[in-house]
């Protein structure tokens, strides 16, 4: 077992179920994420990630339990889980179309010391943008700010829901580059369906079939396995690491 898998989980998930509008979405699930790296959510189309990661949030009407840390979060509102250090980054990304990059950083800012330096670092094409207002940016940019409006805080976690989806080859190349550097400050779960992305940043996966967990562990195991890939997500690990991409990065990105 290596380093990274033996430190004490930063969060674990025990028995979770969510609902949504009365409908069963995530049914018994039992999972760790360790207190470093990134640990990657894998599953088909509708398994119920995004469901999982909203359940852990409470976003969604939950059972079972959940500790960050070791202390218990399934009981708090979504507000109080995130002033326990939860970062969360939506899949729609979520930003606001109609104000600037700046003024969307500076409303994601909870900490007394907002790590401005760090963001600035990370993204400097956001720092050449500060004034332009979010909504016109490309997909990818306004996923750079979802991001970045995570790590101004220092958190414990963050959960990231497939910010490499409908961006091009290059553009994801740069959100995978940008998580990479994220991981090294802060433990991440990933939900993310380009196995190239993953293999490059998830050290430890976990697999959603049917409503359940059927695996958890190293994720060179589970990339190396074709037969398993195929069997749990219905893709091929195919030669092309971009296949998942759509070719265009346009600026559709969701916005509010
Ligand atoms: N707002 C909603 N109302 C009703 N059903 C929903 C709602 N959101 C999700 N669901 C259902 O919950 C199930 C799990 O959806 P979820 O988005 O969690 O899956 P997912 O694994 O993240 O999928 P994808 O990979 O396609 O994003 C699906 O059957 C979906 O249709």
């Amino acid at each position: 077992m290596s380093e990274q898998q033996s430190a004490a989980p930063i969060l674990t998930v025990s028995r979770l179920s969510g609902r949504i509008a009365g409908q069963q979405v995530v049914e018994d699930v039992s999972f760790e994420v360790p207190a470093v790296g990134v640990t990657a959510l894998l599953g088909r189309n509708g398994v119920g990630k995004t469901s999982t990661i909203k359940s852990i949030l409470g976003l969604i009407e939950r059972t079972g339990d959940v500790t960050l840390g070791g202390v218990r979060i399934d009981r708090m509102p979504t507000h109080r889980i995130v002033q326990q250090g939860v970062g969360y980054v939506p899949e729609d990304r979520e930003v606001f179309g109609s104000l600037t990059v700046a003024e969307n950083l500076r409303l994601a800012e909870r900490d007394d010391h907002p790590r401005r330096d760090l963001v600035e670092q990370l993204f400097p094409d956001l720092l050449e943008r500060r004034a332009q207002r979010a909504g016109t940016l490309s997909g990818g940019q306004q996923q750079m700010v979802s991001l970045a409006r995570a790590l101004i805080n220092e958190n414990r976690l963050l959960l990231v829901d497939e910010p490499t989806k409908g961006l091009a080859p290059r553009i994801v190349d740069e959100v995978a580059t940008a998580l990479a550097e994220a991981a090294r400050t802060v433990p991440i779960l990933l939900v993310e369906q380009n196995l190239h992305v993953i293999r490059r940043l998830a050290e430890r996966v976990v697999v959603l079939s049917g409503g359940r967990i059927v695996f958890a562990g190293d994720a060179a195991e589970l990339l190396d396995d074709e037969a398993r890939i195929q069997r749990y997500l219905g893709v091929h690990d195919a030669a092309d690491p971009h296949d998942a991409a759509d070719p265009h990065d346009t600026a559709e990105g969701s916005t509010r």
